[in-house]
């Protein structure tokens, strides 16, 4: 069915108000009527980095125009950290019931039910989803489009029957999973991140192909929920992390009853009866296994297609659009962040990314994109953070640099909690700088904040010994750590001779 289509006359929009930014001068030729809007940002994406530009410049009166084609919010709250953590929580109550013994409570087997679990996700899902919502940005003064926005030119972009110039335009289209060339995948019903958080059964076997960060987590939370769960992986499980410190979850998820298939590769899937059978070759054998279903966990495709770019003349390649230091597209007017760029992978980035640009339009503050201080979190149980410079990153540029760790299993909140896997492990410079920081252990992620702000602020060994933490916190484990950049001047028999000496002065 044909849809008449609106015209209105040319407009430019102007914000504080939304209902400034909503009036239009309308007028109509034939049945068809398009809209034209001039403003000076247009982002094209409301996820994790395409709501944070809108708010900021919208919130300091600038006119916006933003384009979202699905769900408010993107992948982040929809389909990415928001369900995964909502669902780790869920498993995490079914452990915590499990390992309930210990403490000297029971019974010790989970009741879980499956649609419940799913009912969870959805409400935790539903509950943050107005903060991102067309009405809150609306309210904002942002102008929201739905529909699939596309360059026209080099500033000018289309969406449904409207045209928006922009003086600035920042693409926030985010990625989408990567689905490789695997022999017969496109033959079964495989799921992803877009559809596992809709299935109304657990499970009875999951193959997980891909040991990257979306693998293990999920790996993890649907073995807890009852699941025999498998994982495939070419490469180590999370092989972007510090070895040492990726055992630490490799022993809790074997531990778990999840199975772990390291150098991998997989090769081939097929409908075997009801179930589908993975194939995948390890130093160069093949072996196959038969599972219920079949979660992609491969990485990610940037979301560049259909976008027009090359109308715009902003280039890209496979992996995502191609960007300066200053996240500038070769269109100079225009700007693109977060999982589009092919680099970011995390909310946070593309949060932080959007505020450096929203200055810079805002205040031609310029940008500065150094990574060295943002942190990441796997999260497992007990999850593994870092930040800052790994030990082999470190040693390449200050030989002398050092390495402290201090065990969770020395801690007295670990041991009372019973959670005493994992360890701080802090690399230091030569002169005790704090370089980087790798944490695998209980609440991981929320113990690298002081880390975050010791690295961005230059801060050192001593700074961090000195401070007064209250006892007993997990966070002991990381003063305690730099504590020992001291044992060995401790040991110093110069040391003893000075404390003798100032003894002599009563
Ligand atoms: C399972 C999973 C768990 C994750 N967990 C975490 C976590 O715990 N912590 C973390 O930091 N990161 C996590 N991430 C990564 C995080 O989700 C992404 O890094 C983040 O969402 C990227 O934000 P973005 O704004 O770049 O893109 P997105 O959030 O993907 O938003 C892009 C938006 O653009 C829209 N769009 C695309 N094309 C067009 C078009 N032509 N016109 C209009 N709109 C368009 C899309 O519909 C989408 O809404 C996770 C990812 C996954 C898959
Ligand atoms: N906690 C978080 O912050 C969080 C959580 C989930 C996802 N993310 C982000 O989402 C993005 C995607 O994560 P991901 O885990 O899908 O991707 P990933 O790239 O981290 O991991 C994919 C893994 O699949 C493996 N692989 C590829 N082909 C294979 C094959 N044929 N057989 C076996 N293994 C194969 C790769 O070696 C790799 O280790 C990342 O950028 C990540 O940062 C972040």
């Amino acid at each position: 069915m044909s849809q008449a289509r609106r015209t209105v006359a040319h407009e430019t929009i102007s914000t504080g108000s939304p209902d400034r930014s909503t009036k239009h001068h309308e007028s109509h030729r034939d049945e068809a009527v398009t809209e034209s809007l001039s403003v000076d940002v247009c982002v094209i994406g409301a996820g994790s980095g395409g709501l944070t530009v809108a708010a900021f410049c919208a919130m300091l009166g600038a006119p916006v125009v933003l384009i979202e084609k699905g769900e408010m919010g993107g992948d982040c709250l929809n389909v990415g950290c928001v369900p995964s953590k909502a669902l780790i929580a869920a498993a995490r109550r079914a452990e915590d019931i499990r390992t309930a013994r210990a403490f000297g409570i029971g019974p010790t087997v989970p009741q879980i039910d499956f649609a419940a679990v799913q009912a969870h996700v959805r409400e935790t899902v539903a509950t943050i989803a107005p903060t991102d919502s067309v009405a809150r940005f609306t309210a904002l003064g942002v102008r929201v489009i739905r529909g699939a926005a596309r360059f026209t030119g080099p500033k000018t972009v289309e969406v449904g029957g409207t045209t928006v110039t922009a003086r600035r335009f920042v693409i926030a289209t985010g990625s989408s999973p990567a689905v490789p060339a695997i022999d017969g995948l496109d033959t079964v019903p495989f799921l992803t991140n877009e559809t596992i958080f809709g299935l109304a059964e657990c499970p009875a076997h999951l193959a997980v192909l891909g040991g990257g960060a979306v693998g293990l987590e999920l790996a993890q939370a649907f073995r807890r929920l009852g699941a025999a769960v498998t994982v495939f992986e070419r490469d180590r499980i999370l092989a972007k992390e510090d070895a040492e410190m990726t055992d630490v979850i490799r022993r809790r998820l074997i531990a778990d009853g999840v199975t772990i298939h390291e150098g991998s590769e997989v090769s081939r899937v097929e409908h075997d009866g009801a179930d589908i059978r993975v194939h995948a070759i390890k130093a160069g054998e093949e072996g196959a296994i038969g599972v219920s279903h079949v979660l992609v966990a491969l990485g990610r495709k940037a979301n560049v297609d259909n976008l027009g770019l090359e109308a715009a003349g902003i280039a890209f390649t496979p992996r995502g659009v191609t960007v300066d230091k200053a996240l500038r597209t070769t269109n100079k007017r225009v700007y693109a962040i977060g999982d589009v760029t092919g680099e970011a992978g995390f909310t946070h980035v593309a949060g932080w990314q959007g505020s450096l640009v929203a200055q810079n339009i805002l205040f031609r503050r310029p940008i500065r994109t150094d990574r060295t201080a943002v942190p990441r979190v796997t999260y497992t149980d007990p999850e593994l953070a870092h930040i800052g410079l790994s030990e082999a990153e470190a040693r390449a540029t200050d030989p002398k640099a050092r390495v402290l760790r201090w065990p969770f299993a020395e801690n007295d909140r670990a041991v009372a909690t019973r959670r005493r896997d994992g360890h701080v492990k802090l690399v230091v410079g030569h002169k005790g700088a704090i370089l980087g920081c790798s944490i695998a252990g209980p609440e991981a992620g929320d113990l690298i904040a002081p880390y975050a702000v010791a690295i961005a602020k230059g801060m050192t060994v001593s700074d961090l010994s000195g401070i007064i933490l209250p006892y007993p916190t997990l966070s002991e484990a990381g003063k305690r750590a730099a504590g020992t950049y001291f044992v060995s001047s401790l040991s110093n028999p110069w040391i003893g001779r000075i404390v003798r000496f100032l003894r002599r002065f009563g």
